[in-house]
């Protein structure tokens, strides 16, 4: 069949003939957070479903909740442009597709549920005290960019809970680590707005190519010097993993151990599981820190509501006792306002795939062949939440008949959507415990300004002052 001949929804504004919108998507490049909040109201006026065309791909914008969940299901190879983070991340689950993925995705579920995830409650206690220890130089110091201190204890926490107390240990080799995977980061956002990088051999000459490789080296060689001394302990003890260790009396249990325990019988290969840890930290840490970035900013602009977050906490916890797994479920308001920010301010503000095949939606057939764009901040601000969905009020996840998760678009929707979310609401959880019972703070979020690189990274306008609480 002649794809053209397949209906299109109408077009976002200001395509021109031959062009498309790529003259828009270029000029917008240094300020994507704009053209993502334009074009998913643009398409939420349009009816839910616009089309919009940059170079030569055809790409369907979708904010309307129940073709968000039929798109996401349909599509499930991720865009091309993901694809650049391929020589970190590998074949692991972000990244890969088919049967591959379908195989990966199953054998790792069992590694992110909530039983497996409270054996990580002492790292997060122990690493959230430490981030509330590294803010005190800023009470009563007027406003100051936290987001740098919560990155680097967010990716701390990643290292130790993917790699184990060995990583941990050994201070210079973690330290390294992280770096490299700070300019890891760099060095694919570079990537993909440098849209003439994008063929392979101008990325080699443009000197980038050897850049990354080198900073490849160092993330490789970590994850194989832990997994090798994993594998010759496991030799001298026999092929039973006991692993479970003590950081400041604390039991758990890295990923790296619990994915030797689900590959026993030889399911990954050594390579695979390198590739599955290195994603567990690539996909995890920022996303984590970022969103907690934008709860506190909240919680600063919103002091009733941090009150009432304040006083569960101190109902649950008491003053300074740490959180516990019977506390976990305890802490609803706490859990409300962690949603709500995802609602208002989710992390990953875009889900990119690819249509491999017609996809049907309810007024418009995707065409196979193209992309499609899916919005999670467009489909949770629909009427459906409730009244002023602009606003930041958790009240409304307390007040019964909001929708399920099938609807919550933040961490993705069906099939392929996030498999970390347990970990990221509990870690956050734990975090905000300690923070909160700490410091009072305070903030102004109208002057808020983010960028898009896959994440929605905090720009300016996202400062804090704390001060403590008696
Ligand atoms: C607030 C924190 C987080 C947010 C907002 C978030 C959001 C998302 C979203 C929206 C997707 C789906 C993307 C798509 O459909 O194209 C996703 C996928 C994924 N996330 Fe998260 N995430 C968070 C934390 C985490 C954490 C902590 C981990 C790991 C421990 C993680 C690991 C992953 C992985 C591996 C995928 C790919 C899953 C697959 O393709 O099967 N995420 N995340």
């Amino acid at each position: 069949r002649d794809k053209s001949s397949i209906l299109l929804p109408p077009a976002l504004p200001g395509k021109l003939p031959f062009f498309g919108h790529t003259h828009k998507v270029i000029r917008n490049f240094t300020n994507m957070q704009e053209l993502v909040k334009h074009a998913a109201n643009d398409c939420a006026k349009q009816g839910g479903v616009t089309h919009l065309v940059f170079g030569r791909d055809l790409y369907y914008l979708i904010v309307d909740p129940q073709d968000a969940f039929t798109a996401s299901n349909a599509c499930l190879r991720r865009h091309y442009g993901q694809n650049f983070a391929e020589n970190w991340m590998g074949k692991g689950i972000a990244l890969s597709t088919g049967d591959v993925w379908k195989y990966h995705r199953k054998l790792l579920n069992p590694a992110f549920t909530l039983p497996v995830i409270h054996g990580f409650l002492d790292v997060f206690n122990s690493q959230s005290k430490k981030l509330a220890d590294s803010l005190e130089p800023h009470v009563g110091k007027g406003s100051f960019d936290h987001c740098p201190y919560l990155l680097n204890n967010s990716l701390e926490t990643f290292c130790v809970g993917t790699f184990g107390i060995d990583a941990f240990n050994d201070r210079e080799s973690l330290q390294e680590y992280m770096d490299a995977v700070h300019k890891m980061v760099i060095i694919i956002m570079d990537r993909v707005l440098k849209f003439w990088t994008h063929n392979d051999f101008i990325y080699w000459l443009t000197g980038l190519k050897k850049k990354e490789d080198d900073v490849l080296k160092i993330i490789y060689s970590l994850a194989d010097a832990v997994l090798q001394k994993k594998k010759a302990t496991m030799a001298n003890e026999g092929s039973n993993i006991n692993t479970e260790f003590d950081i400041t009396g604390t039991k758990y249990k890295p990923f790296l151990d619990l994915l030797l325990e689900l590959s026993k019988n030889g399911a990954l290969t050594d390579k695979q599981i390198k590739e599955e840890l290195n994603t567990i930290v690539a996909t995890g840490f920022e996303t984590v820190s970022n969103q907690l970035t934008y709860t506190l900013l909240q919680l600063g602009a919103y002091p009733e509501v941090q009150e009432k977050l304040y006083k569960e906490l101190l109902q649950v916890l008491g003053p300074d006792r740490d959180v516990g797994k019977n506390d976990v479920n305890k802490l609803v308001y706490t859990n409300a306002v962690i949603m709500e920010s995802l609602r208002t301010l989710p992390s990953i503000p875009i889900m990119l795939r690819c249509v491999d095949n017609d996809v049907r939606l309810k007024n418009y057939t995707m065409r196979a062949g193209s992309c499609c764009l899916i919005f999670p901040l467009a489909c949770d601000y629909d009427q459906s939440w409730g009244a002023r969905t602009d606003q930041f009020h958790p009240e409304r996840w307390l007040e019964g008949d909001f929708k399920d998760d099938k609807e919550f678009a933040a961490f993705g929707l069906g099939k392929r959507s996030c498999i970390g979310k347990t970990y990221a609401i509990v870690s956050m959880k734990v975090a905000l415990a300690h923070l909160l019972r700490r410091y009072r703070v305070k903030a102004d979020i109208s002057k808020l300004k983010m960028k898009y690189e896959f994440v929605m990274r905090p720009l300016s306008g996202h400062e804090i002052s704390i001060e403590k609480r008696t």
